[in-house]
C-alpha cells in the first residue's frame, strides 16, 4: 500500500505533517507545525502503477459521474451536433464548386449564405454549451473529489500523517484530481467529438464515391499506430518531466527553506550538486518528449500527404473519365485532411486515460486507506461525528483520567509503554519530565486519543474513552505546543479560531488572560494586525502567546502544554506562569516542560524514564528523594545560575 512507499520520517516531520491537517480540520486542537526539515531532494517519491485497464478502479471513479450523468448525456449529444457540422463543411465547399465557381454562376448564393450563416452560428452556440456543460462538470467533479478527499484526510489518525509526507498528499489533492476531473469531462468531449467526425467523414466519403473513399482510407490503419504509439510514448515523456520537476520544486522549497541550515553545515556544494542531477533529467526528458513531439507531427503530416495524393490521383482520373465533380475532389481532398484530427483527439485521449488512471489509484489508494482510530457503530449512533455530533447527547465530563495497563508501541514489536498505570484527578495539573524520548509526548496523545492503546484502557470519567465519540472528547480538549502555528488572517481571527462565536471582548480578555494583549495593542493595527502566512509575521514566543489565547477562549477540561512557553524570556514567561496558573486551575492539565522551573506549581510531577513511571511528588517532595529529579533539578538551577553571574559579571 501506499505508506509502504515511505522511508520512516523524522518526528519533528510527523509532528508537522499531522498538526498541519489536524488544524485544518478544524477541530479544538492548538497543534502546531514546526519548521519542516526533510532531507533534502528525498521526500518525494512517485509510485509507478499498473499500467492495464482496472475496470473496478473506473466503476469506482464513474460514481463521481453518475451525479452529473445528465450533463454527460447533453454533452454527448451536443457533441454529436458539433462533429455532424463539421463534417458538412466539405459538402458546403463542394456545392460552392459545383454550383457557383464551375458554371460561373451566383444564381441562388444569397440563397446559399443565408443557410451557411444559420450553420455558423447553430454551431457557436453548440461550441459554447459544449464548453459550458464541460466546464461545469469539470469543476464538480473535482470539488466533489477533493471534497471527499479532504473530508478523509481529516478522518484519517495521526498514524497516517506519520507515515505520508505533506507534500504527496498536496500532489493527490491537486494536481491528481485536477487531471482526472479533466479527463472525465473533456475525454468525453474530445471521444465523442472524434468518433462522430470519423464515422461522419467516413460515411460521407463512401456516399460520395466509395471507390475513392476506400483508396484514401488505405491511410487510415498507419494513422492510428503511428499515432497511438507516439502518443504514448510523449505521455510517457512528460510524465517522467512532471515527476522530476515535482522533486525540483521539493528541492527549491527545502532549498530555500533550509537556506541558513545549508550555510551553516556548509552543504551549498553538495545541494548544488544534487539539484543539477535532478535538472539535467529533466533536461535529457524534456528534450526527449520534444523530439517525440517534433518527429510526430512531420508523421502524420507525411501521411495525410499520401493521403491527398492517392485523392488527387485516383479523383484526378475520375473526373478524367468525368465519374466525379471537382467538388468532389475537393470534399474529399478536405476529409483526408480533416480526418487526421479525431485520430490525434482520440489516440491523446487513449493515452491520457492511463495517465488519469494512474492518477485515480493514487487518489482512490488515499480514500480507501481506512482511519486507525475511528468511533464504533453504536458510538456513531448514539452521540454523532465529527461532522455530525450530537452534543446534546453528551455526557458531562469531569476530567478524571486512568490508565490502565496501558501497552503502547508505535512500530510493531518496540513498545514505548509497557503496563503503564496511573490515575488524574479532574483538575489535577500534571507535569512530565524525562529525558528525550522517554515517553512523555506518547503518553499525552494517547490520553487526548491522538492513538490508541495497543493494551490496556484509558479511562475518561471511569469510561473507556472508546466507549465515547472522539468528537466530544476533543471538543473539550486544548493542546498548545511548542512552535505554534497560525492561519494567515488577523491576530483576532486567530484568536477566534478556538471558539468561533467568541465575542470581542471575551477575545480581548483570553489574550489578557496569558498577557498577549500588551504586546498585540502595540502592534500596528492591533488585534486587527495579519500574521501573515503560518504566524511569520509574529516570533515563536508571540506566537506562542496567541496560541495559548486561542487555547483558552474554547474553555477546554483538559489541557496539554507540551513545551508551550518554551521560547518566551523569562520575564513573560513568569507572567505566563501567573497565568497559567490561574487558567489551569480546575482543569485537568498536562505539562511538558523542559524548563523545570515552568512546572515548580504542579500539583504532581511525573518523573518518566523509558516510558516507566519512576518517580511522582509535588516539586518538594521529589527534591526530598534525592533522585533522578533532585539532579536534573539541581543541574539546571546551577547552569542558569552561572548563567546568571556570568551576564551580571
Ligand atoms: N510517531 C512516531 N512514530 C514512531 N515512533 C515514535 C513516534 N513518536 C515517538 N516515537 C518514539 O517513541 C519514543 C517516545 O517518544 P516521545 O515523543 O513520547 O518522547 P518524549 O519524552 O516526549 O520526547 P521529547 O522530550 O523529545 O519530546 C521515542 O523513542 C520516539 O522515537
Amino acid at each position: 500500500m501506499v505508506n509502504d512507499a515511505f522511508p520512516e520520517r523524522s518526528r519533528r516531520e510527523q509532528r508537522a505533517a499531522r498538526f498541519d491537517f489536524a488544524q485544518r480540520a478544524g477541530i479544538t486542537y492548538y497543534l502546531t507545525t514546526t519548521q519542516v526539515s526533510y532531507s533534502y531532494m528525498s521526500i518525494y517519491r512517485e509510485e509507478e502503477y499498473s499500467k492495464r485497464f482496472d475496470p473496478g478502479l473506473w466503476k469506482k471513479l464513474f460514481q463521481f459521474a453518475r451525479p452529473y450523468k445528465k450533463y454527460f448525456l447533453g454533452l454527448a449529444v451536443v457533441m454529436i451536433a458539433v462533429a455532424s457540422i463539421d463534417a458538412v463543411f466539405p459538402l458546403l465547399t463542394r456545392y460552392v464548386i459545383d454550383h457557383f465557381i464551375i458554371p460561373g454562376t451566383l444564381e441562388g448564393l444569397w440563397k446559399f449564405v443565408m443557410i451557411y450563416l444559420v450553420i455558423i452560428t447553430v454551431q457557436a452556440m453548440n461550441v459554447w454549451t459544449l464548453i459550458a456543460i464541460a466546464g461545469k462538470i469539470d469543476m464538480w467533479i473535482s470539488y466533489d473529489i477533493r471534497r471527499k478527499g479532504f473530508q478523509h484526510l481529516q478522518d484519517l489518525s495521526f498514524s497516517y500523517y506519520d507515515k505520508t509526507p505533506v507534500g504527496w498528499m498536496m500532489a493527490r489533492m491537486t494536481s491528481d484530481i485536477r487531471r482526472l476531473a479533466d479527463v472525465l469531462a473533456w475525454g468525453v468531449v474530445d471521444s465523442v467529438w472524434g468518433l462522430t467526425m470519423m464515422i461522419a467523414i467516413m460515411i460521407a466519403m463512401l456516399s460520395l464515391n466509395w471507390k475513392l473513399a476506400l483508396v484514401t482510407l488505405i491511410v487510415v490503419p498507419p494513422l492510428v499506430v503511428i499515432s497511438l504509439l507516439f502518443q504514448q510514448k510523449i505521455l510517457k515523456a512528460q510524465r517522467r518531466v512532471r515527476k522530476i520537476n515535482s522533486r525540483i520544486t521539493a528541492g527549491f522549497n527545502e532549498g530555500i527553506g533550509g537556506a541558513k541550515t545549508t550555510k551553516t553545515l556548509v552543504r551549498e556544494a553538495e545541494n548544488l550538486q544534487e539539484f543539477q542531477e535532478e535538472t539535467g533529467a529533466m533536461f535529457r526528458s524534456s528534450v526527449q518528449a520534444a523530439v517525440l513531439a517534433s518527429l510526430y507531427l512531420p508523421s502524420v503530416l507525411a501521411l495525410a500527404s499520401i493521403g491527398t495524393g492517392l485523392a488527387l490521383w485516383f479523383g484526378g482520373q475520375q473526373i478524367l473519365l468525368e465519374t466525379i465533380s471537382y467538388g468532389t475532389l475537393a470534399a474529399f481532398l478536405s476529409y483526408t485532411v480533416l480526418f487526421f484530427d479525431p485520430i490525434r483527439d482520440l489516440a491523446r485521449v487513449f493515452a491520457e486515460l492511463q495517465s488519469a488512471q494512474a492518477s485515480a489509484e493514487r487518489i482512490f489508494s488515499m480514500l480507501s486507506t481506512p482511519p486507525e482510530i475511528t468511533d464504533k457503530p453504536e458510538v456513531v449512533a448514539r452521540y454523532g461525528d465529527v461532522y455530525q455530533p450530537k452534543p446534546e447527547s453528551w455526557p458531562e465530563i469531569q476530567g478524571n483520567l486512568a490508565f490502565k495497563n496501558v501497552s503502547f508501541a508505535y512500530k510493531e514489536g518496540e513498545h514505548v509503554l509497557s503496563n503503564f498505570n496511573l490515575e488524574v484527578k479532574a483538575g489535577e495539573k500534571i507535569a512530565l519530565v524525562g529525558e528525550t524520548g522517554a515517553g512523555k509526548s506518547t503518553i499525552v496523545n494517547l490520553a487526548c486519543r491522538f492513538f490508541e492503546p495497543s493494551e490496556g484502557q484509558i479511562l475518561i470519567d471511569g469510561v473507556d474513552y472508546r466507549d465515547r465519540s472522539l468528537a466530544w472528547l476533543q471538543s473539550h480538549l486544548g493542546y498548545v505546543l511548542q512552535t505554534p502555528h497560525l492561519f494567515s488572517g488577523t491576530v483576532k481571527e486567530n484568536i477566534r479560531y478556538g471558539r468561533l462565536e467568541a465575542t470581542d471582548e471575551e477575545i480581548v480578555n483570553a489574550a489578557k488572560l496569558v498577557n498577549a494583549h500588551e504586546f498585540i495593542m502595540k502592534m500596528e493595527r492591533g488585534y486587527d494586525t495579519e500574521v501573515g502566512e503560518g504566524g511569520n509575521r509574529l516570533s515563536t514566543g508571540e506566537k506562542q502567546l496567541i496560541s495559548f489565547a486561542r487555547a483558552i477562549l474554547a474553555n477546554p477540561r483538559i489541557f496539554v502544554l507540551d513545551e508551550a512557553t518554551s521560547s518566551v524570556d523569562t520575564e513573560t514567561e513568569q507572567k505566563i506562569q501567573h497565568a497559567i496558573h490561574h487558567v489551569l486551575k480546575d482543569r485537568t492539565s498536562f505539562i511538558i516542560a523542559h524548563r523545570l522551573s515552568t512546572i515548580r506549581e504542579a500539583d504532581r510531577i511525573l518523573v518518566i524514564r523509558r516510558g516507566k513511571l519512576t518517580e511522582q511528588g509535588s516539586h518538594h517532595e521529589l527534591l526530598k528523594q534525592k533522585g533522578y529529579y533532585y539532579r536534573l533539578y539541581t543541574n539546571q538551577f546551577m547552569e542558569e545560575h552561572e548563567t546568571q553571574v556570568l551576564r551580571a559579571a
